[in-house]
């Protein structure tokens, strides 16, 4: 038997057993950002990633989802699988409609293929320039996929640091499909909410109507906690005047999601559940959820229930 690579060192597992969230969530509620990450024995990590995380399967996630009561998944190919879909489109077929996918695909990528990802659920492409997860892919090559896949209607999320928005920005400017923004473009939230920093950011959605955002990954954003940990109700409180500044800013173009099963943390691992009433903080009204959580996640990932 082949053996299986070793876990980054210090790598932590997702928390085994989350609490059921105080927030009731609207019917419908979709978590807009999550992962699986093989099992490796049977969907190997990719050989060019960047951290070998732990096994988070399918079923795993499935059962997450209906334990923290969300209805539908969006999951994104993670990085330690490179551009190999396998593991994000076995998930998606198995979810029986209740998941659609972001993929990563190369230039050579053929047309036959992505049919065959519409199929199985994919309605976008990732674009990370996140150089601690991927090695850099030029942006020739990335518009030329955006452009390809614009013709199916799928969008493209985009993943980086707030430092790296200014040489981005006319990139992100010009492509031909909805931008979505994986966790609010990474702030620096020992930097003001209202300073010039995260005031670029919102620019580009306000310059921008095709911009969308994940108010998401305070556990990864936060510097002071406290953490989602032994029932903490108001959790990350140095990330809420962020989230909440686009949450009220711009409602019909904010998505959430869990992140689970949050690579790459250092310091801790959150409870799901009280990342779940960590929204609470971020879209304080029936009214903001119902469309940060259902409706807004349909209309870009299941149009037709819209
Ligand atoms: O910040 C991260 O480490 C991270 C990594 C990945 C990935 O490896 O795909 O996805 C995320 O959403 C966040």
């Amino acid at each position: 038997m082949q053996s299986l690579p070793p876990k980054t060192p210090g790598w932590l597992d997702w928390h085994p057993k989350p609490a059921k969230p105080r927030l009731v969530l609207p019917p419908g509620a979709v978590d807009a950002h999550c992962h699986v990450f093989g099992p490796a024995a049977e969907f190997p990590f990719a050989a060019e990633r960047k951290y070998t995380p732990c096994d988070a399967s399918k079923q795993q996630l499935f059962a997450l989802r209906d334990h923290l009561g969300f209805s539908r998944n969006v999951i994104v190919q993670a990085t330690c699988h490179g551009a190999d879909n396998r593991a994000m489109v076995d998930a998606c077929k198995a979810s029986e409609g209740r998941a659609r996918g972001v993929a990563t695909v190369r230039r050579n990528v053929s047309d036959r293929e992505l049919e065959a990802l519409h199929l199985a659920g994919v309605r976008g492409v990732r674009f990370n320039f996140v150089k601690r997860l991927v090695d850099v892919t030029p942006q020739d090559e990335l518009q030329e996929i955006a452009e390809r896949v614009a013709d199916l209607g799928w969008h493209v999320v985009v993943y980086f640091e707030a430092e790296d928005l200014p040489d981005l920005w006319h990139f992100f400017s010009r492509l031909p499909t909805p931008v979505v923004v994986d966790h609010m473009g990474r702030p620096d939230v020992s930097k003001p909410a209202h300073g010039p920093e995260f005031g670029l950011f919102l620019q580009l959605m306000q310059a921008h109507d095709n911009v969308w955002c994940k108010v998401s990954c305070p556990e990864r954003l936060s510097l002071t906690g406290p953490q989602a940990l032994q029932g903490e109700q108001r959790a990350y409180q140095d990330v809420v005047p962020f989230a909440r500044r686009v949450v009220e800013a711009f409602p019909t173009r904010v998505l959430w999601g869990t992140d689970w099963p949050h690579p790459n943390l250092k310091d801790h691992m959150p409870d799901d559940g009280l990342l779940v009433d960590f929204i609470s903080q971020i879209a304080p009204t029936p009214a903001l959820r119902q469309q940060l959580l259902v409706d807004n996640p349909l209309r870009l990932y299941w149009p037709e229930d819209a």
